[in-house]
């Protein structure tokens, strides 16, 4: 018999995965399959439920819950060497992965993709000894999805993010950075930075238009420092995804980022690592190409 292993994080997005768990063990066992399910108590629990796991036990891993569920997946998976094909639930807020590799979000639907069967290897970024699916960021806005209050972000979905982002404009601050890539070094002051390796970030979905996970390169988007009444039509641009040739906009394609702040006195906050909190400045970004095999809908 087949073996499945679903993590869910019940506090994830609207909080309605749980009541979709029968659903879920109904088509997996149905389809032949064995279900072992793992909840997540409570923040940092998950790679608990993929403790030991022993080579060949499962044929298929299942996550439910944002991309911050994921993350904590996809760590334990990778530090483990635990080589089993991931299927991705979005029972997130943004989950801006998941819909990369446009899985349904109507959860059934979604459950019914994973059984198909359809695999695809993805890149995973890196950043200093963590691993990341989608986004590694800094500057402004990337603090907004740890300051968000959780019943906020349950009751409003992405539009909390939108909320917060505009409530955190008037506290612009530039960060003196210095990037640097296989190929050039550049130094520039920047509101905001974001380094992905699909196309969106915290539901804003065209941030790197260009980007694919299979393609062995990441994408490093920043918004340079200048009068808020200059790059204000840049958000509009951003939200259409035609922001790349902007003269406001840093924008790099590489396998390898240094991203570095120049001024020792400045305090650059904390990276924002898949819409949870990540480490300081500086920050050492890289790609594993394909390295993990996940169910997709492309
Ligand atoms: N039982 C739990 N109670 C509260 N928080 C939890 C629990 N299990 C995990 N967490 C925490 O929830 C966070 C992840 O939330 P997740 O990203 O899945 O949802 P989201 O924030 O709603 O979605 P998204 O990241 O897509 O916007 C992690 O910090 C994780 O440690």
């Amino acid at each position: 018999m087949k073996k499945v292993k679903l993590l869910y994080n019940p506090m994830s997005g609207n909080r309605r995965f749980p009541n979709f768990l029968d659903d879920f063990i109904d088509r997996f066992q149905r389809a032949g399959y064995e279900v072992n399910v793992f909840r997540s108590l409570k923040p940092g629990d998950i790679p608990i439920g993929l403790e030991n796991i022993v080579e060949d036990e499962y044929d298929t891993i299942v996550a439910a819950g944002g991309d911050g569920t994921v993350n904590e997946v996809i760590n334990k998976m990778l530090e483990d060497n635990i080589d089993i094909p991931l299927g991705i639930v979005p029972a997130g807020t943004a989950n801006d992965f998941a819909a990369h590799l446009n899985m349904p979000f109507e959860f059934r639907e979604c459950f019914d993709t994973i059984l198909k069967g359809n695999i695809k290897e993805v890149d995973i970024g890196k950043v200093n000894d963590r691993y990341f699916i989608n986004v590694c960021a800094g500057g402004l806005l990337s603090t907004v999805s740890h300051e968000i209050d959780r019943k906020f972000k349950n009751t409003l979905g992405k539009m909390a993010y939108y909320l917060k982002g505009i409530e955190q404009l008037p506290k612009l601050k530039p960060i003196p950075l210095k990037i640097t890539t296989k190929e050039e070094k550049i130094e520039e002051e920047v509101y905001l930075f974001l380094i992905l390796n699909s196309q969106g970030a915290g539901g804003f979905n065209k941030l790197a238009p260009m980007a694919t996970i299979d393609d062995g390169l990441l994408e490093f988007v920043a918004v340079k420092a200048r009068p808020l009444h200059e790059i204000a039509a840049l958000f509009v641009k951003i939200l259409q995804g035609e922001h790349l040739n902007d003269k406001n906009i840093i924008y790099l394609q590489d396998n390898y980022f240094k991203v570095e702040c120049t001024d020792s006195t400045y305090d650059p906050h904390f990276s924002d690592v898949d819409g949870e909190k990540g480490p300081h400045l500086p920050l050492e970004i890289s790609l594993e190409p394909r390295k993990l095999s996940v169910f997709a809908n492309l």
